[in-house]
């Protein structure tokens, strides 16, 4: 179902994962994902790019039959994960004459992950090639995209990058090349925030070091590919930079309404001055859509009830998430109420210190809402706006 050809010479033989709901026990999938190979045929020599998650090895060893492939003389593989590298035990059986090219750093993993044994790998270095013959493939190192082992491959005769997870989104779609820019826009951003947004600054590296280069198409490990390339390295561009929107981000949780009430005057007076609002409640959240508003709101404000001494533990999850993640948030602030007393504000304020952000003060009350309570969000929200209007890197 997945072989489908690039150009003459390359050919995508990867797997599409239609119902998966769940990445790494960790990143849900409303889209599902699927997992992207290639195979690119030189004059001489033949290569297989990264492999396949092993739940569908049957369904992609199917796809290498079908395409009457019976000689492989590399398999690169860019990133050990086994969403990526899974299936390589499997082929290094069934093609025993191929050399598996890879980092160092990738070599080690494999041998830990999936006892691929060193002689079975070339290591290479960030500027080396393989000559399949008319094709050339060159490798370009990219630790801490997301893993330290990472790198990509590039085809000059082909101008086709294969970025591995960089640039991916997890899109289960039988369009080969992204036609639903916007769609694409939404679920690329997606996968930003959940597994990139954390390396901003290594990547900010790597793009710059793309634009030196001539890319006509990139081609993920996860999603459909892009041509041309302009339309996601732009929007990486967008989100890997200081610029945030003009927009609050109040992840919220509340047992009996409080803390609810105190969100909702605050979302109020901020629409009232001009600053867009996403609340979000962090009761079973889609971490997903978490992520994605982190990559580019300007300002998170926490809004959690006391519960024992501390946070709500749903808040703890989400405040936990959100400083892992590391998102550009430029101002942060907690909200909420209490009965007696705890050290709420002390234990979310250090709990995302990763948050490079201005805390602006907290609005903790006693109980429900009052009209004390009212002048002091009054108070933030006027601090906020004018915060975003003074901010040069706040869009506007
Ligand atoms: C399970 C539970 C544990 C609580 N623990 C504390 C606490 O340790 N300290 C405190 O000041 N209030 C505590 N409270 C009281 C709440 O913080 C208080 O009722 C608050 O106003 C609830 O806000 P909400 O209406 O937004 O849920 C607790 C309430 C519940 C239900």
């Amino acid at each position: 179902m997945a072989v489908r050809q690039i150009s003459e010479q390359i050919y995508t033989v990867g797997v599409i994962d239609w119902n998966r709901r769940i990445f790494d026990e960790l990143v849900p999938l409303p889209e599902g994902t699927s997992y992207n190979s290639y195979y690119v045929k030189g004059s001489e020599k033949t290569a297989l790019i990264d492999t396949s998650d092993p739940s569908k090895q049957e369904e992609f060893i199917g796809n290498l039959i079908r395409l009457g492939i019976n000689r492989l003389d590399y398999i690169v593989i860019n990133h050990a994960e086994q969403d990526h590298a899974g299936c390589l035990p499997m082929l290094l059986e069934l093609f025993p004459g191929a050399k598996v090219c890879c980092s160092q750093k990738c070599q080690e993993l494999l041998a830990l992950l999936l006892d691929v044994p060193a002689g079975r790998c070339q290591v290479v270095n960030s500027g080396d090639s393989i000559n399949l013959g008319d094709r050339t493939l060159s490798f370009i190192s990219a630790p801490w995209v997301h893993w330290p082992e990472t790198m990509m491959t590039y085809c000059p005769e082909e101008e086709i990058l294969f970025s591995c997870d960089l640039f991916g989104s997890h899109y289960a779609t039988s369009d080969l090349f992204v036609q639903d820019m916007a769609r694409e826009e939404i679920l690329a951003k997606r996968y930003y925030g959940e597994i990139m947004m954390p390396f901003r600054s290594s990547i900010v590296k790597y793009m710059s070091q793309l634009k030196e280069m001539k890319i006509s198409i990139i081609a993920p490990s996860h999603g459909p590919l892009v041509k041309p390339a302009s339309l996601i390295l732009d929007l990486y561009e967008e989100w890997t930079s200081d610029r945030v929107k003009n927009l609050v981000l109040i992840p919220y949780v509340s047992m009996h309404g409080s803390t609810s009430q105190m969100m909702n005057f605050l979302t109020e007076l901020l629409l009232e001055r001009g600053v867009g609002v996403k609340p979000f409640k962090v009761t079973n959240p889609d971490t997903g859509a978490l992520a994605m508003e982190l990559v580019d709101a300007a300002t998170v404000v926490f809004a959690t009830p006391t519960v024992l001494f501390g946070p709500h533990p749903d808040m703890v999850s989400v405040a936990y998430l959100a400083n892992l993640i590391k998102p550009k948030t430029r101002y942060a602030s907690i909200i909420g109420s209490y009965g007696w007393g705890g050290k709420t504000v002390d234990t979310l304020t250090s709990m995302i210190s990763h948050i490079k952000a201005e805390l602006l003060s907290p609005v903790y009350i006693q109980g429900a809402p009052n009209e004390k309570a009212q002048v002091e969000l009054q108070a933030l929200a006027n601090s906020i706006a004018e915060k975003h209007s003074q901010d040069t890197l706040v869009i506007k």
